[in-house]
């Protein structure tokens, strides 16, 4: 039986962050916040926005345990989005088309290892080894028990600490080079991941799915946290773990939880060690302070700010660059400590100011300014953290001519900066900056943010060029725009 008879087509939005890129993946929340060892105490310092906790016995203090900092980013989902086209299949073809990273490959189900397998809730057997995790489990593909979302094999496990048998028959499967995986390599290696976990035999094991991103990719708009989302939701409704009616029943809105975990797990294939704010704000849509471990609450006000967003489309890697500030900050704690401390610092006087504003003791003149003031901070933060980049500089130089504020956003080393369009500032300003920008090659877009997260359509009448893979493929941004019918959670 198929769960997906008709095609449906799923979008998820790129995401900008306006401030606490990569402090945010360091973040650490305190796991016993509410529930120390006995005689000890909880302090929280709001100045450093660290926790710290003290051990006393009869009154004697004696010892300070550790130290906590909290990162809060805070982003917002943007206008561009990716689409994908699912349809069910008769035959055991696992058909995948990602035309934006120039992937296009067909796989026999027959061929896959097998699903990923269950493991019971023993905590010996939740090992960050794989090959342990499976050893005492015979399965054959079809015929395992459910890995469901929540299946204890995946709950703290990094996927790609797969069973090494697993991950060498998927990477000859994507013709893996060891080392050197290309963009549609990687992407191809987070949907077969999720495909394994999420298989199930009452559903047909062969699917065609394209996927189409407006999102530009590696730019740092989020463009892998769309894709993983949207895979995500393709994979759980395909395999039955989410009800297709959820294209017209509103109570199927609890789901979003299920998708956001999925897509994190994508996330981690693509990423490595992501903080999950790109996948909550793509999953959720609108705008969000979000903090690791603890998830997100709603930025009121942000939405309503206007952005310049510059695409130096110099390359550069989200893992790589994330990499890189772990290894500075295993190399120089007591110098990138403190950076990294000052980053949440900009964060708090934002939702500070935000808050201010909406109880009326902040104009919102001043609320622009000062977020201007935080753009520049922000932007020497990472600076000093190494994730600038010669091009994202000269957007700064080009856009401070005109009495505008700039910072990177994502990931940096490259990719977009984001600017700030206040409200006294004229259309024609905008518009000589960004003449000058493009004379350098740089790509420029005026962009609302703030909008809605996953949706999900069926594919009929109104959505004609898109009713095949290939009608998806060539399809254009206005055709895409303009499909109607979508249900947004
Ligand atoms: N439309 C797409 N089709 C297939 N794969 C995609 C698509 N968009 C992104 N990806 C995958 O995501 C990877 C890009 O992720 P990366 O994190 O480097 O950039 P980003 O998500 O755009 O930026 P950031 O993480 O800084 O917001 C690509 O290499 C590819 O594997
Ligand atoms: C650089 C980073 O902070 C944002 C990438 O969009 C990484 C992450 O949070 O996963």
């Amino acid at each position: 039986m198929s769960y997906t008879s008709a095609p449906l087509l799923i979008s998820a939005p790129g995401k900008v962050i306006l401030f606490g890129e990569h402090a945010v993946v360091h973040g650490k929340v305190n796991a016993c916040n509410h529930t120390c060892v006995r005689g000890s105490r909880l302090n929280y310092h709001a100045q450093s926005a660290t926790f710290s906790m003290s051990l006393s016995v009869r009154g004697i203090k004696l010892q300070r345990l550790s130290s906590f900092s909290i990162q809060t980013a805070i982003a917002a989902s943007l206008g561009l989005r990716s689409y994908l086209f699912l349809q069910a299949r008769d035959d055991e073809i696992i058909q995948l088309t990602l035309p934006d990273v120039g992937l296009d490959k067909t796989w026999s189900a027959s061929t896959l290892p097998g699903p990923l397998p269950y493991v019971p809730e023993d905590p010996k057997s939740k090992r960050i080894n794989g090959d342990r995790c499976c050893s005492n489990i015979s399965w054959t593909f079809g015929r395992n028990p459910f890995c469901g979302p929540t299946n204890s094999y995946l709950d703290g496990i990094h996927p790609l600490e797969l069973p090494s048998t697993t991950k060498s028959t998927l990477e000859t499967m994507i013709n893996l080079p060891s080392g050197s995986q290309t963009a549609g390599e990687q992407a191809a290696l987070a949907f077969l991941y999720l495909y394994l976990c999420l298989y199930r035999t009452t559903a047909p094991a062969g699917l065609t799915i394209c996927v189409r991103s407006m999102v530009p990719v590696s730019a740092g708009l989020g463009s892998s946290a769309s894709y993983s989302v949207c895979i995500a939701t393709a994979l759980l409704i395909h395999f039955g773990h989410i009800s297709p009616s959820i294209v017209h029943d509103a109570a199927e809105g609890k789901h979003t939880e299920t998708i956001n975990t999925w897509a994190y797990k994508a996330e981690q294939v693509l990423h490595g060690n992501p903080s999950g704010i790109d996948n909550a704000v793509s999953t959720f849509g609108g705008a969000k302070l979000y903090v690791k471990g603890q998830g997100f609450t709603t930025l009121s006000g942000f939405s309503s700010l206007r952005f310049l967003l510059t695409n130096t489309k110099v390359p550069r890697s989200t893992k790589l660059l994330v990499a890189g500030v772990g290894d500075k900050k295993s190399s120089y704690p007591s110098i990138m400590d403190p950076i990294l401390d000052a980053i949440q610092g900009v964060s708090d006087e934002c939702k500070d100011v935000f808050q201010a504003h909406e109880q009326k003791l902040v104009d919102r003149k001043a609320l622009l300014e000062k977020i201007q003031d935080l753009i520049d901070l922000n932007h020497w933060l990472l600076g000093a953290i190494g994730v600038s980049h010669p091009s994202l500089e000269k957007v700064r130089e080009v856009t401070a001519q005109f009495g505008l504020r700039t910072k990177l956003t994502g990931a940096g080393g490259g990719g977009c900066a984001v600017t700030l369009i206040r409200d006294d500032v004229d259309p024609d300003t905008v518009a000589k900056a960004i003449t000058i920008l493009n004379s350098f090659g740089f790509d420029c877009f005026e962009t609302s943010v703030g909008g809605p997260g996953i949706g999900v359509t069926s594919v009929g009448a109104g959505t004609s060029s898109l009713v095949t893979a290939e009608g998806m493929r060539w399809a254009t941004r206005e055709e895409l725009e303009a499909v109607s019918g979508w249900r947004f959670f």
